[in-house]
């Protein structure tokens, strides 16, 4: 793939935001636990919780390890580092972790994300303005078009891209040498990248949902940030109803807090969180009203499945997309939903959830 040098002179494409406004139709109430930032007024809020290093970094022991070794080596070699891709649903750390590898090897970070590189000039601009080592970071990588992935190639693996000089017969292609650095590239979906991508990167880590235990260090951390009194077992009671997500433990913390502050002292205890959590609508296992609309929806109107992800789709009115990426990932990953080859089934934890009877169990 070349890009013609008129290209580059051409004006910048008008900017776009980051991301799709999340939760799907515009105007839509926001979940309470949908994973995706709510608002500009979130991502700022939590741009400020946001961990630094990798020590202030909770949980993911196996990331974190791995990236602490190979920053470490790329650090002691002044070389670039390998390219890494984040995979993992959405609230996870990807994007913190992506500002954490630059901060660690002491590097620029450049942020852009998949649909927002719509030409191969758009990414060849950002390329070609790195500084050594530095690190650019695509999120929402499954979204590339294929023409400005196939420029990545070249750039990943030789740190070069093709242009192309000139008109018709006389065009001859040069190539352009870049600067060292590292793709970090993160996804939701590691399963729409295409091969010669993904073979691309030398550092894969798959976030894992947080245990209740990590989550509840995310809590105290950062009800510290935000000068919001709470004991362990009010960091408890939010972390084990918060999806195993930190940017929903950081959510239900702020919304805790208001009421803390509005019905009670403004001390957080595991009591008062409950009662803000139940107004909410979080149930104690953490569950919201679209995880059980969508087990309510296998068990009765598809008899507890199997059942195909569109169909479910159609019937609690979600794209599938977002029961994929959003929805699904926690209520299996906690046993409550199986995905087979013949789709998705309720499991027997998901009758009793629902206080129904388990199907086949003895009734006495
Ligand atoms: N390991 C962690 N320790 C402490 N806080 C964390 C951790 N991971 C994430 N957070 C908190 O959760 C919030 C959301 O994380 P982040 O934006 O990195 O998620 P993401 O995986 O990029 O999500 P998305 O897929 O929506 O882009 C951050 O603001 C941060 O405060
Ligand atoms: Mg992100």
């Amino acid at each position: 793939m070349t890009i013609h040098v008129d290209d580059f002179a051409a004006s910048p494409s008008p900017a776009k935001p980051l991301r799709e406004p999340p939760g799907g139709a515009a105007g839509a109430a926001p979940r309470m636990v949908s994973a995706g930032p709510a608002s500009t007024g979130e991502e700022a809020l939590e741009r400020a919780l946001r961990p630094k290093l990798l020590d202030e970094y909770v949980g993911q022991a196996k990331a974190r390890e791995q990236l602490e070794i190979f920053i470490g080596a790329a650090r002691k070699r002044s070389e670039a580092l390998d390219h890494v891709l984040l995979f993992g649903p959405p609230g996870l750390g990807k994007t913190t972790l992506s500002h954490i590898i630059a901060a660690e090897l002491g590097v620029n970070l450049r942020q852009t994300s998949g649909p927002v590189l719509e030409k191969p000039k758009d990414l060849a601009a950002l390329l070609t303005n790195l500084e050594p080592n530095d690190v650019l970071f695509i999120d929402e990588i499954h979204r590339l078009s294929p023409v400005v992935e196939e420029i990545l190639y070249p750039a990943l693996e030789d740190y070069q891209i093709d242009i192309m000089i000139g008109e018709g017969p006389a065009a001859r292609s040069i190539k352009l040498d870049l600067q060292p650095f590292t793709l970090v590239g993160a996804t939701t979906r590691a399963g729409m990248l295409t091969n010669p991508l993904r073979d691309r990167f030398g550092i894969v880590a798959r976030l894992e949902f947080y245990t209740s235990e990590e989550l509840a260090r995310i809590v105290r951390r950062s009800a510290g940030l935000l000068g919001a009194p709470i004991d362990d077992e009010g960091c408890f009671e939010i972390a084990r109803r918060s999806r195993g997500t930190p940017r929903i433990a950081n959510r239900l913390l702020r919304r805790v807090r208001d009421y803390a502050d509005v019905k009670g002292d403004g001390r957080i205890t595991r009591e008062l969180a409950d009662k803000a959590l139940a107004m909410l609508d979080v149930d104690p296992q953490g569950f919201d009203i679209m995880d059980r609309k969508l087990l309510e929806a296998v068990v009765h109107r598809f008899d507890g499945g199997p059942v195909g992800l569109d169909n479910i789709a159609a019937s609690i009115g979600e794209e599938s997309g977002t029961i994929e990426d959003v929805i699904e990932p926690y209520l299996i990953q906690q046993g409550f939903l199986q995905r087979t080859p013949r789709g998705r089934m309720a499991t027997q934890a998901a009758y009793r959830h629902l206080g129904l009877p388990v199907p086949g169990d003895d009734p006495a």
